[in-house]
């Protein structure tokens, strides 16, 4: 018989254990008299490496290692939305209940609540074949989210039992089903599964639908696509966590998943102080109805850092696969991998760039892949985007973790310190920052908003481009030895950057813009610089040309027009606009 595996070498994380040739490479294992949560991440003949996601200080040697019989799973049942994980699924709240603040070792793997009664309803019956990822009943977890429950991927069968719909708790078997191979599976409402194993999809289909986001550099500059892939990489400061935060509270996704990965804990106490509070502008109930967090925040044990972004993706796998459209934001993906780093350290592998092990490129490839639209098993159609935010150190945009995020991702929207200096907020770099999705949501934009849409927003940005090439003419020998059709285009392009690009997170108005009032406001824009063209064409000087009071009033149209009813504001505004340039035109003509 097998000796019983014992603790041989204790280094920060990482842990060496002998008598392990029974166990296999994923095993989820239980370290030391507390039992810590570990998972086997080598095997050398019998010794095994073994990765702890819980603090080691007062592991000693000698001490057991026990089976659990499973990879590190997540446990997947209603009574996730809403909650606050750590990196491997166990809820701060009770952990709070029970311990206070710190998270105590050897607390266990306790998950979501197994006693809580939940209303289902059946929707099989005795008799019925179910596959793999069918809905077989239904219950509501919050007041904004249906769960439907999953027959999971690997089951399928003939019913042979089945309750009737009614009130139960996670842990009773609603229905029994007996598979091909003649063996019993038992349904409950929850099953597990490991964080490392993508769940199965019928099939991926093509993209073609914008993630809505309210924020208008985003939305209509640099659109990120449901079942997109998005990097948000900026130094220290630039406005990623505050950015992330935009999109979680406002994006038009059904399911927000917040992974707030190595940040400093007040940045976390903030989303879980603030979030609980906020309001869902589009449903008028409390955000927390459709959003999961999960916090590893940069004091917690750094292996269940790395743990974190795989417990985020595998709970979004799964009310994909219900059919909702889900939206994932991992703040820091840098910390991630500083977490990979500094394990990959301990086990001594040979680094790569910067010390990170060679594996980095696959791993954030990995995390990347499980983005997609696609159809569910469940015959439903389902997206998961994923937003990383990316922290490299001094803003240097060349580092490894920057540089291999920007193969995997279609929109890259970087943060840059010197709008962020100028209190440009979003400090997108408008010159830099790309979306491969701008062409992909084309067709949405035409049929649902306008077929201007893309094209004003292409003009735009020849115009933000044109300026940017002025502005260094103008820096060398000043702005008087432009004509003046290139000082409008810097007069123009200004009133885009503020008055379009600029959007206050924290202005009632300003903070979430609906996209039809996104696309007026860019009508507008573009209007005020046809209708002053005419007049430059005409020969009248700029310092008509250019009313004060008109190019403020456009730029304060952010703050000034609602975002409803505005159609009224915004036919005064351009009439405004007409009627200034057409009499100034008129006026010319007659002097
Ligand atoms: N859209 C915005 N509107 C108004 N203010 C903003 C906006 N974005 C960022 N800011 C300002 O920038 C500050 C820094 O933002 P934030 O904390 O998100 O940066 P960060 O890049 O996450 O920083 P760190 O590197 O420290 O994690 C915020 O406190 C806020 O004052």
């Amino acid at each position: 018989m097998q000796q019983q595996p014992k603790i041989i070498d204790i280094n920060g994380p990482v842990v060496k254990a002998d008598s392990m040739s029974d166990y296999k490479v994923r095993d989820m294992v239980l370290v030391g008299d507390k039992n810590l949560i570990g998972e086997v991440i080598s095997l050398e003949g019998e010794v095994a490496t073994i990765e702890v996601y819980e603090e080691t200080s007062g592991l000693k040697t000698g001490e057991n290692v026990k089976g659990t019989g499973m990879p590190l799973s997540v446990t997947l049942g209603p009574g996730i939305i809403g909650n606050i994980f750590d990196g491997i699924q166990r809820p701060l709240n009770t952990i709070f209940d029970k311990s206070g603040y710190f998270i105590p070792e050897g607390i266990g793997l306790i998950t979501i609540d197994k006693e809580k009664l939940w209303d289902v309803d059946m929707l099989i019956k005795e008799g019925d074949y179910v596959k793999g990822g069918q809905i077989f009943a239904t219950t509501q977890e919050t007041s904004y989210i249906k769960h439907k429950i999953l027959v999971p991927p690997t089951v399928s069968g003939k019913v042979t039992q089945v309750k009737p719909s009614g009130s139960y708790n996670l842990e009773e078997v609603l229905a029994v089903v007996e598979t091909e191979k003649g063996e019993k599976a038992y349904l409950k409402m929850y099953h597990t599964w490991p964080v490392r194993l993508p769940r199965p999809v019928e099939s991926r289909m093509p993209i073609s639908k914008p993630l809505i986001t309210g924020q208008r550099v985003l939305d209509i500059f640099f659109p990120i696509a449901k079942g997109g892939t998005a990097a948000l990489p900026g130094g220290f400061g630039t406005g990623k966590t505050m950015t992330q935060h935009q999109l979680a509270k406002w994006s038009d996704a059904d399911i927000i998943v917040y992974i707030g990965c190595g940040e400093r804990g007040n940045e976390m106490t903030e989303v879980l102080e603030e979030f609980p509070k906020l309001i869902d502008p589009r449903t008028n109930k409390p955000l927390m109805e459709r959003t999961v967090l999960i916090a590893n925040t940069s004091n917690m044990p750094v292996a269940a850092r790395e743990a974190s972004i795989y417990t985020g993706i595998t709970i979004a796998e799964y009310y994909r696969d219900m059919g909702y459209n889900v939206a994932i934001m991992a703040d820091s993906t840098s910390r991630w991998a500083e977490a990979l780093r500094e394990i990959s350290g301990r086990l001594e592998e040979m680094p790569a760039e910067e010390g990170y092990p060679a594996y980095l490129q696959s791993r954030i490839a990995q995390f990347y892949e499980r983005a997609g639209y696609t159809k569910a098993l469940s015959g439903e159609e389902a997206s998961i985007t994923v937003i990383g935010a990316v922290s490299p150190p001094g803003g240097d945009f060349s580092e490894p973790v920057t540089e291999n995020t920007k193969r995997f991702v279609s929109a890259f929207i970087g943060l840059d310190k010197n709008l962020a200096y100028i209190r440009h907020y979003p400090a997108v770099n408008y010159l830099t920052s790309y979306s491969a999705y701008t062409v992909m949501v084309k067709d949405y934009y035409d049929e649902n908003i306008s077929p201007d849409l893309i094209k004003l927003r292409n003009k735009m940005m020849e115009l933000l481009a044109e300026d940017d090439k002025l502005n260094q003419i103008v820096q060398l020998v000043g702005e008087d030895v432009l004509p003046n059709d290139q000082r409008l285009v810097l007069e123009i392009a200004s009133i885009v950057k503020k008055g379009f690009l600029q959007q206050n997170a924290m202005h009632e108005i300003d903070s979430y813009v609906p996209l039809e009032k996104q696309f007026r406001m860019l009508q507008t824009i573009n209007n005020l610089y046809e209708k002053s063209y005419q007049a430059v064409k005409a020969q009248i000087g700029l310092a008509k040309v250019k009313n004060n009071e008109l190019f403020d009033e456009v730029i304060k149209m952010k703050y000034n027009i609602k975002n409803e009813n505005y159609e009224e504001d915004f036919k005064n505004l351009n009439d405004k606009i007409n009627k200034y340039y057409e009499d100034l035109i008129k006026s010319n003509e007659n002097e």
